[in-house]
């Protein structure tokens, strides 16, 4: 996609539950009103784009292709921030910069906890996080240099976080005026 015909970017918030994908969307939607945000599992629930319930894993299998369908249009108008665990499954053209969150095990450990989570399903979400899974996966599928991978431990981390987001969406809106 070569945003021609887009106001502004279109950016995954990619990384493992907890990581604090939500959390930044909210806090860059406040300062960039510009933006719209799309959350891919609340969107494949609200829709009922869900192919079938894991329940050894607790949790929904989504439709993929549904879900690429629902999303076609809005990356299309850009300024668009999607908001999801993994990044694989999505064309390499819908995105202009994936980001990748991480955070230290032991404080992943305590948010998921705080969460109410399953003990299994914390072990899994932590090694997840343990293992990179959710980095390697970007690398593999998008060009190095749209990838970023990004701390998100601390309250100086989110700010940092919504300035370089912010500063990227200005950037590409000045390259692609
Ligand atoms: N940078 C941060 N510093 C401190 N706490 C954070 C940060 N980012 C997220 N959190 C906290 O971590 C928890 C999980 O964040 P959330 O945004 O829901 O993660 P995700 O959307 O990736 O599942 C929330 O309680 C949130 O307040």
């Amino acid at each position: 996609m070569s945003g021609d015909s887009r106001q502004g970017p279109n950016i995954l918030v990619s990384g493992t539950p907890g990581t604090g994908k939500s959390t930044l969307v909210a806090e860059l939607l406040k300062s960039c009103s510009s933006m719209k945000s799309v959350n891919v599992s609340k969107l494949a629930l609200d829709k009922n784009l869900i192919e079938e319930f894991d329940s050894e894993r607790a949790v929904p299998i989504i439709n993929e292709d549904a879900v690429l369908d629902e999303l076609e249009p809005l990356i299309a108008q850009g300024n668009m921030i999607v908001e999801y665990h993994a990044s694989e499954f999505f064309p390499k053209r819908f995105f202009d910069r994936v980001v990748v969150l991480t955070t230290d095990n032991t404080i992943l450990f305590d948010r998921l906890k705080q969460r109410g989570y399953s003990e299994g399903k914390i072990r899994e979400n932590v090694e997840c996080e343990i293992f990179q899974i959710l980095i390697e996966e970007a690398k593999e599928s998008y060009d190095e240099e749209k990838v970023s991978v990004w701390p998100s431990e601390t309250k100086e981390d989110l700010k940092r976080n919504v300035d370089r987001l912010r500063e990227f969406i200005l950037e590409w809106r000045e390259n692609n005026s």
